[in-house]
C-alpha cells in the first residue's frame, strides 16, 4: 500500500469483522487487566466477600452482610464485591457507611444490571477470569456469604487457588453452618472420604456464625 502509515490509518476504513475476532479480543482482554491493575493497585488491604445476588435487602442475611462490611471496614480493610445486589450491596453497604473503602468488581451480563449504590471504587469486567484475578490478587483473603452458583465459582476458584499453593496465606471463612454443613459434610464424607481431595484440604476454609469471629479469621496474617 502506497503513502505513509498516518495516510493509511486516516485514509482508509476497510472491513471491520476483526473487531470480533480474537486477536482483538487479545487486546480488549488486556486492557480490562491494565484498567484492573490500575484502579486497585494503591487499594491496601482488602477482603473479598461473596455472597448471593439474590438476598433481599430485608432478610437477616443482608444485615450480617452490612455487620461484616462494617467490622472489615472498622478493621482497616477495604471490602471488594462484584458489586451487585443482594450480599453484594450489604457489604458495600456496610463498608460504605462506616466510612470505608468499597470496591466494587462488575461484570456485563446479557441482563444489565450496574454496580450497587454503594460501591466507592467501580470497576467493570466484561469477562470474568480477568474479574476473578482482581479478587484474588487485590485481597488477603475471602469471606463466603451464602450464595447460588456464581458464589460457589468463587470459593472453589479460591480453595483451589489455596490447594495448589498458587496463593498462600490466604484465608477463606464460609459464614453461615447451616446453610454450608451439607457442602462441608459432603467434601468430608464423599469427596475426602473416597480420596478425590485430602484430609487436608478440609483445612482449607474455616466456618463460623459469628461476625467478630468470620473478620478475625479472615484478616488474620
Ligand atoms: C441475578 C441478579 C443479578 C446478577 N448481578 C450480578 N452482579 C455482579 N456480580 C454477580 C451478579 N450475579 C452473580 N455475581 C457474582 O457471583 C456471585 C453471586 O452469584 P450467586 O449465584 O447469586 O451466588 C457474586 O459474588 C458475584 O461476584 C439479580 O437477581
Amino acid at each position: 500500500m502506497p503513502g505513509t502509515a498516518d495516510q493509511r490509518l486516516l485514509d482508509t476504513r476497510g472491513p471491520s469483522d476483526w473487531v470480533h475476532q480474537d486477536p482483538w479480543r487479545v487486546l480488549r482482554i488486556q486492557s480490562e487487566f491494565v484498567e484492573g491493575f490500575g484502579a486497585l493497585a494503591e487499594l491496601g488491604p482488602a477482603v473479598s466477600v461473596f455472597g448471593s445476588a439474590r438476598t433481599p435487602e430485608d432478610s437477616p442475611e443482608y444485615e450480617i452482610g452490612r455487620r461484616i462490611g462494617r467490622g472489615l471496614a472498622e478493621a482497616g480493610f477495604a471490602v471488594i464485591t462484584g458489586g451487585g445486589p443482594g450480599a453484594m450491596e450489604a457489604a458495600n453497604r456496610g463498608a460504605s457507611e462506616s466510612g470505608g473503602v468499597s470496591v466494587g468488581l462488575g461484570i456485563e451480563l446479557p441482563f444489565e444490571q450496574g454496580l450497587n449504590e454503594y460501591v466507592d471504587i467501580g470497576v467493570n469486567f466484561r469477562y470474568f477470569f480477568v474479574r476473578k484475578t482482581m479478587f484474588v490478587k487485590y485481597a488477603q483473603g475471602f469471606l463466603v456469604l451464602p450464595g447460588g452458583l456464581g458464589t460457589l465459582d468463587e470459593l472453589f476458584e479460591a480453595l483451589t487457588l489455596v490447594q495448589t499453593r498458587k496463593v498462600t496465606r490466604f484465608p477463606i471463612v464460609l459464614f453461615g453452618t447451616e446453610y454450608w454443613s451439607g457442602l462441608v459434610d459432603w467434601l468430608t464424607d464423599t469427596v475426602i472420604a473416597q480420596g478425590k481431595a485430602s484430609t487436608k484440604d478440609g483445612e482449607l476454609f474455616r466456618l463460623t456464625d459469628d461476625v467478630d469471629e468470620a473478620i478475625a479469621l479472615v484478616t488474620k496474617p
